[in-house]
């Protein structure tokens, strides 16, 4: 039998959303209109989550209130505290949060509502408590002392003090914030629709961000980053060809590479290729990012692929100082503006997803009694 035409949902438009938009043939990506291009650099990743969440980039005043908004968020609850260094020890990053923000929903003064006003609050919260949760999780598992959160500091700035426990320079600060713009929002990503569809029963936001997390988990999605940095480290540098064509010949795939939507070079790698460089160099060891780029040559003479925005991330993570498995929580740091972006959209024009399926099982069985089967 032929393979369904819309296997995977491929070019199914699922939901309508003002919040995304991706020209896939020119490589374009655009948060509500404004090309990702004019962002990354020059808007704050907490201006960007406005726009997301509350339609506009925001006035100064707005900014200030919005941040005032998200420093108060910076709080995990006694539940989290409670249980963090178990969930440490016992579950992966990317497990840990998918419990850890659930627990925090038991202590969200909003969990009852889905009413816009509630979801916005929850959406702050929610964005505000990510990085901390990830922050906090590695403190619990390394046994290291946590720095506080600083209320003068950027989600950005703020996350990478707390993770490497160095006060960051203002470059490092930039591009991490600008890592965070480009990774904020993509139409109808994996994690993105899995959220939506939880949140289409009219179920509430944390259980929609739940279900986004155990989505974004996977190596196929935002896992991708980690897998990245575990294949640049586990072959020689003067090896990348040789271990990219092996790796075609037993049929596996390169992480990091190809997208459903992109078919030229994703916009947001072209911003990554370049801090990955800036950062290698500036470090004094670019080793991995020569790698990269070696990779990127061959991947493409071999399969025609380009990399995704998990490609360079991955070195430019690395770079900063961050441990490799969090690759993907710090992912989902970002992810989580459009996330809930996403559920105030589908919680304010609502209707259950529930797509179709095409039976390819038996027909007209006879039932047979258990001691005749
Ligand atoms: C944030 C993100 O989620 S970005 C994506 C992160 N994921 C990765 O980097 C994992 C590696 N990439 C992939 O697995 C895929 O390219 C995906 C999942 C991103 C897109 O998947 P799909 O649109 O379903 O494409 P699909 O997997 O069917 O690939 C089409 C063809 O290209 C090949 N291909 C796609 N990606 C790769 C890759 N990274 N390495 C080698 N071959 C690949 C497939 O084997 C397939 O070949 P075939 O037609 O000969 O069987
Ligand atoms: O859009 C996708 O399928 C995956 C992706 O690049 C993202 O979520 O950023």
């Amino acid at each position: 039998m032929a393979d369904n035409p819309t296997k995977g949902l491929a070019d199914v438009v699922a939901a309508s959303t003002a919040l995304s938009d991706i020209d896939g043939k020119a490589g374009r990506l655009f948060y509500r209109g404004y090309d990702i291009h004019e962002l990354a650099g020059r808007t704050s990743f907490e201006e960007t989550a406005h726009l997301l969440q509350h339609g506009t980039l925001p006035t100064r005043q707005q900014l200030a209130d919005y941040g005032a908004e998200l420093v108060r968020g910076r709080t995990l609850g006694a539940l989290v505290e409670a249980n963090v260094a178990e969930i440490a020890e016992k579950q992966g990053p990317m497990e840990a949060l998918r419990t850890l923000v659930s627990l925090t929903s038991a202590e969200d003064p909003d969990k009852e509502s889905n009413e816009p006003e509630a979801n916005c609050r929850k959406a702050a919260r929610l964005t505000a408590q990510q990085p901390i949760l990830v922050a906090r999780y590695h403190a619990a598992r390394t046994g290291a002392p946590l720095r506080e959160p600083d209320p003068e500091l950027s989600i950005a700035a703020n996350f990478l003090l707390q993770i490497t426990g160095r006060v960051p320079d203002q470059r490092a600060v930039d591009i991490f914030d600008a890592c965070l713009v480009l990774h904020a929002d993509h139409t109808m990503n994996a994690s993105t629709f899995a959220a939506r569809v939880c949140a289409a029963t009219l179920s509430d936001m944390h259980s929609a961000i739940v279900a986004a997390i155990g989505t974004l988990k996977g190596p196929l999605h935002g896992g991708a980053n980690e897998q990245v940095m575990r294949t640049l480290e586990s072959i020689p540098s003067d090896g990348v060809a040789r271990a990219v064509r092996d790796k075609l010949g037993r049929g596996e795939k390169i992480m990091g590479f190809g997208h459903r939507v992109y078919k030229t070079e994703d916009p947001r790698a072209t911003h990554l290729r370049k801090m990955s460089r800036e950062l290698g160099e500036a470090g004094g060891d670019d080793t991995y990012y020569r790698m990269s780029k070696e990779m990127e040559e061959v991947v493409f003479a071999e399969k025609g692929l380009y990399p995704n925005v998990d490609f360079y991330a991955a070195t430019v993570y690395h770079y900063l100082g961050i441990p490799t498995d969090l690759f993907t929580p710090v992912f989902s740091v970002s992810r989580m503006s459009g996330w809930t972006a996403h559920v105030i959209e589908q919680h304010a024009d609502n209707r259950l997803i529930r797509p179709d399926s095409e039976y390819i099982g038996e027909r007209d069985q006879k039932w047979v009694a258990i001691d005749e089967r």
